[in-house]
């Protein structure tokens, strides 16, 4: 097996520790190889059960880009609000004290944290997120990255100068050859049998649409999401790696992602960028508008076009295309944005959609864009504030890391956020799926309750259920 070189890794800790002695500091130290084997990244992840409750997952749309993080080697963690800048600053402070091999950086490998934010740390915190913090974002241990069909194995580490350099190197080693032992062996899902759906609050969230269309109508605000929840129950234990086994099959086109924190489990499929920053160049994504797929060609074409030309469809769109627009170009020059949404197309269901990309303004970070976007009226609605507001109050969900940003972020500035919509909080035989939609002045309570019922089938699929 050709994991990370025993001597290599020594030889790099003990220097690291060196540096901490004499710069009286901690040092990271991350050590990275591209190696000759071929690792399926659900085995890997469910080797690591052994950390579980450290252990994440992300895979881009159309899975070429994979990591998979387990073990904490430093966490960034906040109980108050999300902290964007708080993140930021440690993490650059982290990395000035460094020593990281190779020098010569690949995106995704080496030093890179992942992890996700709440949707809005101000909404009063219930029993349900218990386990999770308001965000977190972790810099793995063991760091799994398929990217361009290569495979490289990261090992990072924080030392101080009392570090004891043979202890830590025994102990990374061990775990990384046990998390590679047959890692190359597809991960076969098994499930269980009963499967009970329990909506949560329903006749209390078509009448909150009625609600709060109506306020649309007289003016009050724009735009308001409104989301929902079902808890399902089963016979057997939700295991996070059967779920991902499934979502990756399933929803090709869409983010694959899980952020453990305790027992549980945050995990979805999102067809929704946030934003990805690569170098000077930013991309972000309007996503709003729905219409279910066809059962043939030519009924998901009549769907489609059908779509493209509904008013309230369109209207719910623009108000997303207008904020993103405008959030983008306080951090972005040379913003580009079509002038009509095309279709985006996932197994359940069809969006409209708008790309946008921009040139990133020299002083502007990643974090300072996901602070700017989020959440934009595709997940909160306009104005932001007064959504916020009405959501905070009429919403019967804690949406935790719903509708969140969830991604990455490397030592170079660089990474992606999605927002973690499609997705649910397994917990044990039980699991929280949620789904919201886009409420306007003329939105239908029955017609987009069915909608919701469409957003969440991908996770009821993954989980081995159905409506
Ligand atoms: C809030 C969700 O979807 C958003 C993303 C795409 C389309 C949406 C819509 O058509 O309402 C929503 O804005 C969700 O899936 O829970």
């Amino acid at each position: 097996m050709v994991t990370i070189q025993q001597s290599t890794i020594h030889k790099k800790i003990a220097y690291g520790v060196e540096q901490a002695k004499s710069v009286s500091h901690s040092i990271l130290v991350s050590t990275s190889t591209k190696v000759d084997l071929i690792i399926d990244p659900v085995t890997f992840y469910e080797r690591g059960k052994n950390r579980t409750g450290e252990r994440i997952f992300w895979s881009a749309p159309s899975g070429d880009f994979v990591m998979v993080g387990i073990g904490n080697a430093y966490t960034f963690e906040s109980n108050g609000g999300n902290n964007f800048g708080q993140v930021e600053k440690e993490w650059i402070e982290l990395n000035e004290f460094s020593v990281i091999e190779p020098k010569e950086r690949v995106s995704g490998v080496g030093p890179v944290i992942l992890g996700a934010f709440s949707f809005d740390p101000r909404k009063e915190k219930t029993k349900l997120w218990g386990s999770f913090p308001v965000s977190k974002m972790m810099l793995p241990q063991h760091l799994l990255t398929i990217t361009k069909n290569e495979f490289w194995l990261t090992l990072n580490v924080v030392v101080h100068g009392d570090t004891n350099v043979d202890e830590i190197v025994e102990s990374l080693s061990k775990e990384q050859k046990d998390l590679c032992k047959d890692a190359h062996i597809p991960y076969e899902a098994s499930f269980g049998k009963e499967f009970i759906i329990e909506e949560v609050s329903k006749d209390e969230w078509i009448s909150s649409v009625d609600t709060v269309a109506s306020q649309i109508r007289n003016n009050e605000i724009e735009k308001v999401v409104l989301a929902r929840e079902i808890r399902v129950k089963s016979d057997f234990l939700f295991k996070t790696e059967d779920i991902l086994n499934r979502l990756r099959k399933e929803q090709p086109s869409s983010y694959i992602f899980a952020v453990e924190s305790g027992q549980d489990c945050f995990i979805g499929a999102s067809p929704e960028r946030l934003i990805k920053k690569e170098g000077e160049e930013a991309f972000t994504t309007c996503l709003a508008g729905s219409i279910a797929r066809g059962n043939s060609e030519e009924e998901d074409d009549h769907l489609g076009n059908e779509l493209l030309q509904d008013q309230k469809n369109l209207h719910e769109h623009e108000v997303v295309v207008r904020a993103i627009r405008s959030a983008f170009e306080q951090g972005c020059d040379r913003v580009i944005v079509p002038e009509n949404p095309t279709l985006y197309k996932v197994r359940d269901i069809q969006h409209l959609y708008t790309p946008i990309i921009g040139k990133v303004k020299n002083t502007v970070s990643l974090l300072t864009l996901v602070e700017k976007l989020h959440p934009t009226p595709a997940l909160g609605g306009y104005p932001r504030e007064e959504a916020l507001r009405k959501i905070r109050e009429i919403e019967h969900l804690d949406r935790g890391l719903y509708a969140g940003p969830i991604g990455w972020l490397d030592s170079n500035g660089d990474g992606e956020f999605a927002v973690g919509i499609r997705s649910g909080l397994l917990q044990g035989k039980e699991a929280s799926l949620f789904a919201g939609c886009g409420i306007v002045g003329n939105s239908d309570s029955i017609e987009e309750y069915k909608e919701t019922q469409m957003k969440l089938r991908p996770m009821l699929s993954a989980l081995g259920g159905s409506f």
